[in-house]
């Protein structure tokens, strides 16, 4: 199956979507944010829905079983950044936050927020002593964001002159940082999260579908954070349950092309194939 930016690449998409249309009461489907049902820009504050993918959802959330948003982002700024409290048709969602720590619950305004790891306060304060340290030494590191998440924070390089380079020039004093106070480091599309070693979006999806009993499911990904959700998926897939694993391809990030069973060509591929999917059972 082929449209023009979204085609499946495997026999497990081919039957996902065969399925889909007899069977989407039973189906969850679970994205990403970033990358996938939002464009990257440069400033994470400036993240928005694409509008393709809102409408789609909205016209998707009263027919499926369940719908769910697992990010790295906090549940806070996934309402705030994807409008979600005031959009109509969302009350099957299900937003899993800072890889699973957080949840919202759309239908009841349920949320879940626990304590903030000891930690994370202090490392953040260090942080900013590292980056002060390294201009010192004449580093430059104009275009670096450090981005306070409450329970975890990211450092940013997307605005740099050299984006890579000076990633690779972080990477191992922010890592060493991260080790002292037992944090882990989650790398990204040109940011890495330091956090809590507190599970992963494999552990996230995994409650989701034991709390659900889906018997199709859909995670939609972009970014190295989302292939523990996909190893999930191959493990259900082993199992019998249908399953695909839609990528949000990049040149960023062409690794995650060799996890799709469904490739989309970035968030408006990802728009196109939910307006396909709309169209399949109108
Ligand atoms: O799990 P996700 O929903 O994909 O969140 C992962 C991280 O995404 C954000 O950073 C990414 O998107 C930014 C806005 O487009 C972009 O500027 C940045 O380069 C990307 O890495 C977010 O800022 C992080 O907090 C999320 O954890």
């Amino acid at each position: 199956m082929d449209d023009s930016l979204w085609r499946t690449t495997t026999s497990h998409g081919e039957s996902f979507m065969k399925a889909f249309v007899e069977r989407h009461g039973e189906a969850l489907l679970a994205f990403d944010f970033d990358g996938t049902l939002a464009p990257i820009v440069d400033d994470p504050e400036d993240s928005r829905l694409h509008e393709g993918s809102a409408a789609a959802l909205a016209q998707l959330g009263p027919e499926v079983g369940r719908m769910a948003i697992v990010t790295g982002r906090g549940v806070d700024a996934v309402r705030r950044l994807g409008g979600l409290d005031d959009r109509q048709g969302l009350d099957c969602l299900v937003v899993l936050g800072q890889y699973g720590v957080e949840r919202w619950d759309a239908a009841t305004g349920e949320v879940r927020h626990p304590d903030v790891p000891s930690g994370v306060a202090e490392a953040w304060d260090e942080l900013q002593s590292l980056v002060g340290g390294l201009e010192s030494s004449g580093v430059d590191v104009e275009g670096l964001y450090l981005e306070d998440k409450q329970r975890a924070f990211g450092v940013h390089t997307r605005r740099a002159k050299n984006p890579q380079a000076l990633m690779e020039l972080l990477e191992d004093p922010v890592r060493r940082l991260a080790e002292r106070h037992d944090l882990q480091v989650e790398p990204g599309r040109f940011v890495l999260e330091v956090r809590a070693a507190s599970g992963d979006k494999g552990d996230a999806l995994r409650e989701l579908v034991e709390e659900t009993r889906p018997s199709l499911v859909a995670m939609v990904g972009d970014d190295l954070g989302d292939i523990p959700a996909f190893e999930v998926l191959e493990e259900l897939q082993g199992a019998g349950t249908i399953c695909a694993r839609v990528v949000s391809g990049s040149t960023e990030q062409s690794v995650l092309q060799g996890h799709a069973d469904i490739s989309c060509d970035g968030p408006d591929g990802v728009a196109q194939w939910l307006e396909h999917l709309v169209g399949r059972i109108a």
